[in-house]
């Protein structure tokens, strides 16, 4: 124990037991909540002691800034996770790196990489899957989480590297790397001693090597392709991206952004951050509209009155402040990340005369922060209001501009802020507008009539948290919108087949996707697959085949047919191939096929009677 100066006070905090600290009583299930309450006891800012380490908890704002912004040379350094123990130091993860010169010059290409797409309105990639995803919604509304999910990942695959071939397998790793970070997804982020255990037996370990070097393999082919593209005289040039602009400024001689190797890992984070996150205010959406009906048929409103009939798009956003404040007020009322990211202090420190030793994780506790009740008065209220009414302490004027997301505490402090904004505040704007402009959602009825209660606050424990799945109808509000709804996904999918060729001979990470539609009983109307996987003589792919049937009824099979090779005989690409056929999968739903073909050159799915196979 360090001997404080004469009248400086440790942090209060609940005292714990002698080397373990305070672990016991904090549930795996909700912990911000345990940590909230104890606010209410301790103050705004408190300590816990967890196996040796000093842990802070700020629930105020105010706090926040002192340290966090104000003193943020010193309070600037993330903790050494211990089940990814390189991650303050490998360059891999930059939202995860110590306070280095690696990590500033990190901070700065994304930076960069981010202003470019975001004057570019972010190439208008968010407003393309918003339109695939209504329509998803109309065809499936029970399914909708795996939309939600397909919606960000494919979103942020396309700017990240412009295409939406990496979506699933990016959604893959990137839960798996949450599992690893999170608390409560690998003990030994709880019981950090078992960070010892050697690789050979340690489950965690194991299964984060195969993680990550599928996450590798992904980042590196996507930039190959994307590279590739733009050097080859083909017609098929890359589309716009992060990584597209990062190429293009070192072909332009601009050497201050640094290493391909390094970007490729910048624009890695970016991608796992965007498929990681927005998901869960778009289900957190759906709960509130399914607990406060009054606040949907106002936000509806709004929309039919200014765009007359048509889906809101992103230039409407001056004009829909009811909408910009929905989005705003779901991020309150459920923060997507409840903890936040820890900081961490690097030397000690006082604040209010109460000691706060180096090395300290520090952690912004936004479930506190937003239950505040001096500044969000009826903190448990889902109320948008108090964005727009001058009475509340939250209002800002002027209503074209505000409100909007920047600066709100759910995106950190400091040094360390988020730099996602530009794309969470589109995708949140145009999917929840999208959501309240086609539907009515409510909470289900069974066959008696009476409704089928719908959870108020159940959310998973990892470091990102989302609703537990909830039955609910997203009725369409009009058959016009039925029909713009198909119009528009119609759009959406001849542009997306454009760009998704993926030419036989690149190195390519594949994603197929079939999508068969149906008639209200369900008869197959048509489907069909969209992209190949294709791959030069030295690959040696992961193949994901995404089949999606919808039908109630049919039971389709899925056959993935690739050429007779020799794994050690080059392919010749010229040739008509041999194709052996295989039934990969038969049944209804989606099928998620994971398969290790080497020198495959084309896999191709079909689905019989299908209108089309591609
Ligand atoms: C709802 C969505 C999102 C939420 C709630 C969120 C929240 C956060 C939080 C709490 C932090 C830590 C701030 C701190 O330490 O003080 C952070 C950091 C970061 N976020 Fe986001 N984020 C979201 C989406 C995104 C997206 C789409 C990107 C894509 C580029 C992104 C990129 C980053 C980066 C690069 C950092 C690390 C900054 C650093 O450590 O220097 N975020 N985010």
């Amino acid at each position: 124990r360090k001997r404080l100066p004469p009248g400086i006070q440790p942090l209060p905090g609940p005292r714990g037991i002698p080397y373990i600290g305070r672990v016991h009583d904090v549930p795996t299930n909700t912990p911000w909540l345990k940590f909230h309450e104890w606010s209410k006891v301790y103050g705004p800012i408190f300590q816990t002691e967890m196996f040796g380490t000093t842990h802070v908890w700020i629930s105020s704002e105010q706090v926040a800034h002192d340290l966090l912004s104000k003193r943020a040379a010193i309070y600037s350094d993330r903790p050494m996770i211990p089940n990814l123990p390189e991650n303050r130091t490998s360059g891999d993860y930059l939202a995860l790196l110590g306070r280095t010169e690696t990590w500033k010059r990190q901070r700065r290409l994304c930076n960069h990489l981010m202003h470019t797409s975001a004057l570019a309105s972010l190439h208008s990639y968010p407003e393309r899957e918003r339109n695939r995803f209504l329509f998803m919604m109309l065809r499936d509304p029970g399914n909708y989480l795996e939309w939600i999910e397909q919606f960000t990942s494919r979103t942020i695959s396309r700017l990240s590297w412009g295409t939406t071939h990496t979506a699933q397998v990016l959604r893959h790793t990137t839960f798996g790397l949450l599992e690893t970070i999170s608390p409560s997804g690998a003990l030994p982020n709880v019981l950090s001693f078992l960070r010892h255990v050697p690789a050979i037996i340690s489950p965690w370990k194991k299964k984060e090597a195969a993680r990550y070097r599928l996450e590798e393999k992904l980042f590196r082919t996507n930039v190959e392709h994307v590279a590739k593209r733009m050097g080859s005289h083909s017609n098929v040039a890359a589309d716009p991206s992060f990584i597209r602009t990062f190429l293009e400024s070192k072909a332009r001689g601009e050497e201050k952004w640094g290493e391909t190797e390094e970007a490729m890992h910048v624009v890695g984070l970016m991608a796992i951050a965007g498929a990681l996150t927005i998901g869960s205010p778009i289900q957190s959406f759906l709960l509130a509209m399914c607990h406060y009906p009054e606040w949907q048929g106002r936000l509806q409103a709004e929309i039919d009155g200014v765009c007359e009939g048509r889906c809101p798009t992103w230039a409407d956003r001056e004009k829909l402040p009811l909408l910009r404040a929905v989005v705003k007020e779901v991020i309150r009322w459920r923060p997507p990340v409840p903890t936040g990211i820890p900081h961490a202090v690097e030397k000690d420190d006082i604040y209010n005369g109460y000691f706060i030793p180096a090395g300290a994780v520090i952690h912004a506790l936004e479930w506190g922060m937003t239950r505040d009740e001096a500044t969000y008065p009826d903190a448990e209220q889902f109320n948008p209001n108090r964005w727009l009414d001058p009475s509340y302490p939250t209002f800002r004027a002027p209503l074209t501009q505000y409100p909007n997301l920047s600066g709100h505490s759910q995106f950190g402090f400091g040094r360390r802020v988020c730099q996602g904004v530009p794309i969470v505040e589109q995708d949140l704007f145009l999917t929840m507008g999208g959501l309240a402009w086609a539907f009515d959602v409510r909470k289900r009825r069974d066959a008696q009539g009476h409704e089928i209660p719908v959870h108020w606050n159940d959310y998973s424990p990892l470091l990102i948290s989302k609703p537990a799945v909830f039955a609910f109808d997203a009725v369409p509000r009009s058959e016009d919108k039925v029909g713009l709804m198909r119009e528009l996904f119609e759009e959406a999918r001849e542009e997306g087949e454009r760009d998704d060729v993926v030419p036989v001979g690149d190195e390519a990470f594949g994603e197929s996707e079939v999508i068969v539609e149906t008639d209200a009983q369900g008869n197959r109307l048509r489907g069909g697959g969209s992209g190949s996987v294709a791959g030069s003589e030295e690959s040696d792919h992961d193949v994901l085949i995404n089949v999606r049937d919808s039908s109630p009824e049919p039971e389709l099979d899925f056959r993935a047919s690739s050429p007779e090779t020799d794994p050690d005989e080059p392919v010749d690409l010229d040739s008509e191939p041999e194709f052996r056929d295989e039934v990969v999968g038969s049944g209804k739903g989606e099928k998620f096929f994971m398969m290790m073909e080497p020198a495959v050159s084309l896999l191709e799915v079909q689905v019989p009677g299908a209108w089309r196979w591609g």
